[in-house]
């Protein structure tokens, strides 16, 4: 079994509304490891985006211990949270959010203006299929290649947690299984820990952890002995 990469101990996140404390999450306990493709399924305000914020230190709990690799990061200050999501946090998005006067291999390139060790463009374009579309335009891409250039933007800081929010959200069923491939390839080949936010519960058999959120806890959470292949999923 491999090492636990991250840990949950009872981690809360509230919010003060009116003379009222609302929790988004509370009493959340769990385990991912290393190289897991890990799904988190639930109906919308569950709490599904606070818990990725929270793996990806984009957030901070209100309550509980996140332990990644050992070291709990709610003991973090500003900076040092900030050099945990740059060294170990990739994020893709709905959306892809790219830089539109950049060319695709320009905005996989741009991380190596902002972070240090990061991996080769040029291979990172290369292991998501995009090798011919070096010098195309984000507008002059299809939705499936934009969300392949905002993997590989993602892959090229080398993150051990790549986290995904609705990442085929956007695309159709076909163009979507091949995203779900690769970031399946991801896991498996790379060792990289892919945690993907999702609505649809069809993808809980591509995953080997599925957390299930609702109503700001989590209500279950299930391991996968035999995933299927994403080129198998159907929706
Ligand atoms: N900054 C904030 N201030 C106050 N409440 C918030 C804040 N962020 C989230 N919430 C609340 O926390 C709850 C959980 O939100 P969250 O975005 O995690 O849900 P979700 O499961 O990702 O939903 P969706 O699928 O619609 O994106 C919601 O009720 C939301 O209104």
């Amino acid at each position: 079994m491999a090492e636990p990469i991250i840990e949950f101990k009872e981690v809360a996140k509230s919010y003060q509304r009116g003379d009222r404390i609302f929790y988004a999450l509370r009493h959340v306990n769990l385990t991912i490891h290393e190289g897991e493709m890990v799904v988190i399924l639930g109906p919308s305000g569950a709490g599904k985006s606070t818990l990725l914020n929270l793996l990806g230190g984009m957030d901070t709990a209100t309550e509980g211990s996140i332990i990644f690799e050992g070291v709990d990061i709610t003991k973090y200050n500003d900076n040092q949270l900030t050099q945990y999501r740059a060294k170990n946090v990739g994020v893709v998005f709905q959306f892809y959010n790219l830089i539109p006067t950049l060319t695709a291999y320009e905005n996989v390139a741009l991380m190596k203006e902002i972070e240090e060790n990061t991996l080769d463009p040029k291979k990172c374009m290369e292991a998501v299929g995009l090798g011919e579309h070096f010098h195309q335009f984000p507008a002059q891409m299809s939705g499936g290649e934009q969300q392949r250039t905002s993997i590989a933007r993602a892959l090229a800081k080398n993150p051990k947690l790549l986290l995904c929010d609705e990442p085929t959200g956007a695309l159709d069923t076909e163009t979507g299984r091949g995203v779900l491939e690769l970031l399946q390839k991801m896991s498996s080949e790379s060792r990289h820990t892919v945690i993907m936010v999702t609505h649809n519960s069809s993808f809980a058999d591509i995953a080997n952890k599925v957390i299930r959120v609702k109503n700001g806890t989590v209500e279950s959470i299930t391991i996968n002995q035999k995933p299927i292949n994403a080129n198998e999923v159907s929706w």
